[in-house]
């Protein structure tokens, strides 16, 4: 069986009984991994505009025997076995029809005329992306979805068509769009034409529904396919001395929540501030060496993260007091997607820049943990296991 997989610009055909013989799950079977980066959104003024992709990663192992059975058209139906590693394994669903990666891997297959997953499959996610925090864990799971979905149909999807069906179920394009495609990107959401808006604006639930388990074959009407060309990206530069530093409180924050928060609408002196500062910073992390006067100020937002300090105790005073004149190195800090995560970006001083964080979430009952992040730059892979 010839399985073709595109992985970034490289079209990388393979012999799926070529591949690697010494997994326990399948002995004879087929392995291969799906590895998608963490993101941090928005880097200050980008509100759903821009994203970076981190290195931190949501790791699929995917196991198929080389000779499936044949397919039973009666209940139950074929479920993907889950086994899930590191962050989120207390929480995460192991059943393939309510965890995220695999109902969005069913909902690519289910568009492309394959009502189910293979038998078969046995599925080993290994996290480092913790939930719920800001670094993009459902952008990541969302992009694995698509990718494993892309995978097991055989579907050949280009990119930008794989990030036309996450688009379908994370409506916001900066985190999907930097885990798809790595690096430090912007994003945009087409205007479409009426149809083509309607077709993008379906409720969530009839993207991805509840699958009852007992459902075999009978899955009512067809998922909707996405338009074309919902999500368009530009690549940015990035400084190479440039790190990320994530500081983690210990406390989850979902997406949906802080986005309740904030307004509707906004002064206008509130967009002007904002467009200011992206404008410049997408240059000016792009600089080498950076300036940190230029980024700093640059990184500040009147958008959401003033509307987010509610969910977030000591979020304010931690942007205020961690600043390039307190801490030498350091080059601007803001709210890592929805938060609570804290990024900083700097050039030096790491653990110290996290360690002043820190101090100043303690007064507020906060504990944080750090992880200093380079920018992945290759983006979402799929690749035969070493
Ligand atoms: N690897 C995964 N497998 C299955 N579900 C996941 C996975 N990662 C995240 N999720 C789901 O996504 C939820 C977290 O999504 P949410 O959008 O609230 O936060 P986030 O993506 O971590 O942060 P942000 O969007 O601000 O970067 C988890 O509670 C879980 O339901
Ligand atoms: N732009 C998004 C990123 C989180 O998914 C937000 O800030 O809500």
């Amino acid at each position: 069986m010839l399985g073709v997989f595109l992985v970034g610009r490289r079209r990388i055909s393979f012999q799926l009984s070529g591949f690697l013989e010494d997994t326990k799950l399948h002995p004879e079977g087929v392995r291969f991994t799906i590895r998608v980066p963490a993101t941090s959104a928005n880097i200050g003024p980008g509100f759903d505009v821009m994203g970076v992709s981190l290195t931190l990663y949501l790791t699929l192992t995917v196991s198929l025997p080389r000779d499936p059975p044949p397919r039973m058209f009666t209940t139950p139906d074929p479920q993907p076995k889950i086994i899930h590693t590191g962050e989120g394994a207390d929480e995460v669903p192991l059943d393939a029809y309510k965890n995220l990666t695999t109902r969005v891997a069913l909902y690519v297959l289910r568009c492309n005329g394959i009502p189910s997953f293979p038998s078969g499959i046995e599925l080993h996610c290994h996290n480092q992306i913790p939930f719920g925090r800001g670094l993009g864990s459902s952008g990541a799971a969302v992009i694995a979805g698509v990718l494993l979905g892309n995978a097991l149909g055989q579907l050949n999807l280009p990119k930008d068509r794989m990030l036309d069906f996450a688009l379908m179920v994370e409506r916001h394009p900066d985190n999907v769009t930097a885990a798809l495609m790595g690096g430090f990107v912007g994003s945009y959401l087409r205007e479409l034409d009426a149809v083509a808006t309607s077709a993008a604006s379906v409720p969530l639930a009839e993207v991805l529904p509840e699958y009852p388990a007992d459902a075999g074959e009978e899955w009512g009407v067809d998922p909707p396919n996405p338009p074309y060309g919902i999500g368009h990206y530009v690549r940015f530069g990035w400084a190479k001395e440039i790190r990320a530093v994530a500081i983690v409180p210990d406390f989850e924050v979902s997406t949906a929540m802080a986005r309740s928060v904030l307004p509707t609408e906004y002064s206008r002196k509130d967009v002007v501030f904002n467009l200011q500062r992206l404008a410049v910073l997408t240059t000016a992390l792009s600089r080498s060496p950076p300036d940190p006067e230029l980024i700093y100020e640059a990184m500040k937002d009147r958008v959401h993260q003033p509307y987010r300090k509610e969910l977030i105790p000591g979020l304010p005073q931690v942007l205020a007091s961690v600043t390039p004149a307190t801490h030498p190195g350091l080059l601007g800090i803001c709210l890592s997607g929805a938060g609570p995560t804290i990024l900083a970006l700097a050039v030096n001083n790491f653990d110290a820049i996290a360690q002043a964080a820190a101090e100043v979430f303690k007064q507020f009952g906060i504990t944080v943990h750090h992880f200093v992040l380079d920018v992945d730059t290759q983006g979402s892979i799929v690749e035969e296991q070493d």
